[in-house]
């Protein structure tokens, strides 16, 4: 090979590996192409979380959208087959500043580029992600796509760009996306209580209705004894009755709460029927809205592992694993009458406030058995200050559960 041929064929290569990520906007990053090549679109958002990767890409709340990891440094622990939330990756796309160029961990069964691209996650390398999540952060999430292989556009320079912007302006929103469908498990399936009480009688049969479950909350359950009913996102309050639960259980999701009507009209159900209910993440924003509170939604939102939340009914303050960009709206300040149906549930509290920026992180009924965190107790990743929720939830199904409320209450 002639020198000529292969500074020909250098440039060749760089040029077949760029890809370009274009937001809403008009603004467009010039990358690397990581994981597959292609195109993708989705509603790109930033998480903080220094550790935790392997979790976030499988966490089906991030269907549709486009994560940006302010971690500088990914896939140094390449890809174990432990810590995964779920049976694939559901980000839309991947957007991080350097690749790690060899993994390096006794966990590590491959190499993070090498799952993204076998499972056809079109991702950027090479990306300033701190002006990225600065702009973000100052004009709130938008749609974006990332562009590479044969999906770079045909024309040179700002012609090119035009082309793709028109396609990201044409891809779809999140707000109104009704997404809980799309992630759920098609088939219900039983998590049976482990650990210390593997084997065991359970000591109450929960059924978790699955918005886009993460593996470890039904764990989380388990290994207090709990036997699991994982259900559909459509099943009906007959579906759930059938299963005899002492408990229900609506879990994080992707999408816009305010079209999930379904949901909604489910819970309210449970609620009717008097079950005790705990959700987490789109889970409280389900009772929210069960309860007659809108959301909203933030204009970048929360996702990181080290959120600072207090909880009002014991004034401590937990760090926090987050991901959400909904809230609900209702008073921070003290009991507000649920205003659905001319207060049929009664009193509620907003029972944990994120210190950052004051939002709905918890709701506690007063007067029914039912609460919810926005957050997320069962950590995976993140740290473990909510797991006493669980115990609350475990304490709430297991005892008499008027006196309960009353107790959390006070
Ligand atoms: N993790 C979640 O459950 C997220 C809930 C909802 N999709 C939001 O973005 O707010």
């Amino acid at each position: 090979m002639t020198s000529s041929e292969s500074a020909a064929q250098t440039v060749g290569q760089r040029a077949a590996d760029t890809a370009l990520l274009v937001l809403e906007d008009g603004t467009v990053i010039r990358g690397r192409a990581y994981g597959a090549r292609g195109v993708t679109f989705g509603e790109i958002v930033f998480s903080t979380g220094m550790t935790g990767y392997q979790e976030t890409l499988t966490d089906p709340s991030y269907h549709r959208q486009i994560v940006v990891m302010t971690a500088p440094h990914i896939g140094n622990t390449g890809v174990n087959d432990e810590d995964p939330e779920s049976l694939k990756i559901w980000v839309a796309g991947f957007v991080v500043r350097d690749r790690a160029r060899r993994a390096s961990s006794w966990r590590s069964r491959r190499e993070l580029e090498d799952e993204l691209a076998a499972q056809g996650i079109v991702s950027i390398s090479d990306v300033d992600t701190r002006a990225l999540t600065r702009r973000l952060r100052e004009e709130g999430v938008m749609r974006a796509g990332i562009f590479s292989g044969d999906a770079l556009p045909s024309l040179p320079g700002t012609h090119g760009e035009a082309e793709l912007l028109a396609q990201v302006q044409a891809s779809p929103q999140m707000a109104g996306a009704d997404l809980a469908r799309e992630v759920s498990t098609p088939e219900p399936y039983v998590v049976e209580p482990a650990g210390e009480f593997a084997g065991r009688e359970p000591l109450a049969t929960v059924v978790a209705v699955d918005l886009g479950i993460k593996a470890m909350t039904p764990q989380r359950l388990s290994e207090r004894g709990v036997r699991v009913h994982v259900v559909p996102s459509r099943s009906t309050i007959d579906d759930l009755t059938a299963l005899n639960p002492d408990g229900v259980f609506f879990s994080n999701g992707p999408g816009d709460p305010e079209a999930s009507v379904h949901e909604v009209a489910l819970l309210r159900e449970v609620l009717d029927a008097g079950l005790p209910y705990f959700g987490i993440c789109f889970g409280n924003q389900i009772l929210g809205r069960a309860l007659g509170y809108g959301t909203y939604k933030l204009r970048y939102g929360h996702r990181g592992l080290n959120q600072p939340v207090k909880d009002v009914t014991t004034g401590k303050v937990e760090i926090t694993s987050h991901n959400h960009g909904f809230a609900v709206d209702a008073p921070i300040d003290g009991e507000s009458i649920a205003p659905h149906d001319g207060g049929r549930y009664g009193r509620v509290i907003v029972s944990h406030i994120g210190l950052n920026d004051n939002v709905v992180e918890g709701l506690q009924c007063l007067d029914i058995p039912a609460f919810s965190v926005q957050y997320h107790p069962e950590a995976a990743a993140g740290p473990h200050d909510a797991a006493y929720l669980f115990d609350r939830f475990v304490d709430l199904i297991t005892d008499d559960a008027t006196a309960n409320t009353q107790k959390d209450a006070n």
